[in-house]
């Protein structure tokens, strides 16, 4: 199962990436208290182990900004975690040629059929909130993962802890976890609980 923690944005939180090696680290571009330009997360970016793979989260960027910022940061995965239709993903392909998730913000099997349809190649399927597009550390309701019948490679996310995912990893199948506010103290990203996750989710693979 593979592993994605998002919304790096210190030097020693890539250090601490490089020590436990997640395959992904998410940079954050858009609203957020863990925002970063393009040029901070190039920076960053060049510190990090070549084996992790670096995914830009992007909510609802204007095509050119995220063409951008994606050549800038270089980049080797596009995450759209807004409202981006089937005609703007077809564009951000063909301009950028990266791989595509779609983060869904779920609060039915509805959801997730809509969003399967789309021409994205990975799904991310995140807890619903009204005040944020992500990175809540809202658990969502992983019920509706029954309800769905999900085609696509997808990933759950959304208020997972080193508390909470031994039970989550039992009772559900995905292709990958997605953390972020889980493994944080104080707004900042935590060495411990990042390490403590990579055990958790290899004791799974075992
Ligand atoms: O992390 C953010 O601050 C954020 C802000 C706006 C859109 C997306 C954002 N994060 C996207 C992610 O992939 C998070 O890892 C995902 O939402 C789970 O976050 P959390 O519940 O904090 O683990």
């Amino acid at each position: 199962m593979r592993i994605k923690m998002c919304g790096l944005r210190r030097p020693d939180e890539i250090i601490y990436a490089n020590e436990c090696l997640p395959d992904y680290i998410g940079f954050v571009f858009a609203e957020s208290r863990r925002k970063v330009s393009g040029e901070e997360a190039k920076k960053l970016g060049e510190q990090l182990d070549p084996l992790v793979k670096k995914v830009g989260v992007f909510v609802n960027e204007p095509l050119r900004s995220l063409i951008s910022i994606s050549e800038e940061a270089g980049l080797d995965i596009i995450q759209l975690h807004g409202d981006e239709d089937d005609e703007y993903i077809r564009e951000v392909r063909h301009k950028t040629g990266k791989e595509i998730w779609k983060a869904v913000r779920v609060r039915t099997a509805k959801d997730i059929q809509a969003a399967q349809e789309l021409p994205a190649d990975k799904l991310l399927l995140d807890s619903f909130s009204e005040e944020s597009y992500g990175g809540t550390g809202k658990v969502m309701d992983f019920a509706v993962l029954d309800q769905a019948e999900i085609r696509k490679p997808y990933f759950i996310a959304g208020g997972l802890t080193v508390d909470n995912l031994p039970v989550i990893l039992r009772n559900t199948e995905p292709y990958g976890i997605d953390i972020s506010s889980g493994i944080e103290t104080g707004g900042v990203k935590d060495r411990e609980k990042m390490r403590k996750v990579i055990q958790l989710c290899k004791r799974r693979k075992a």
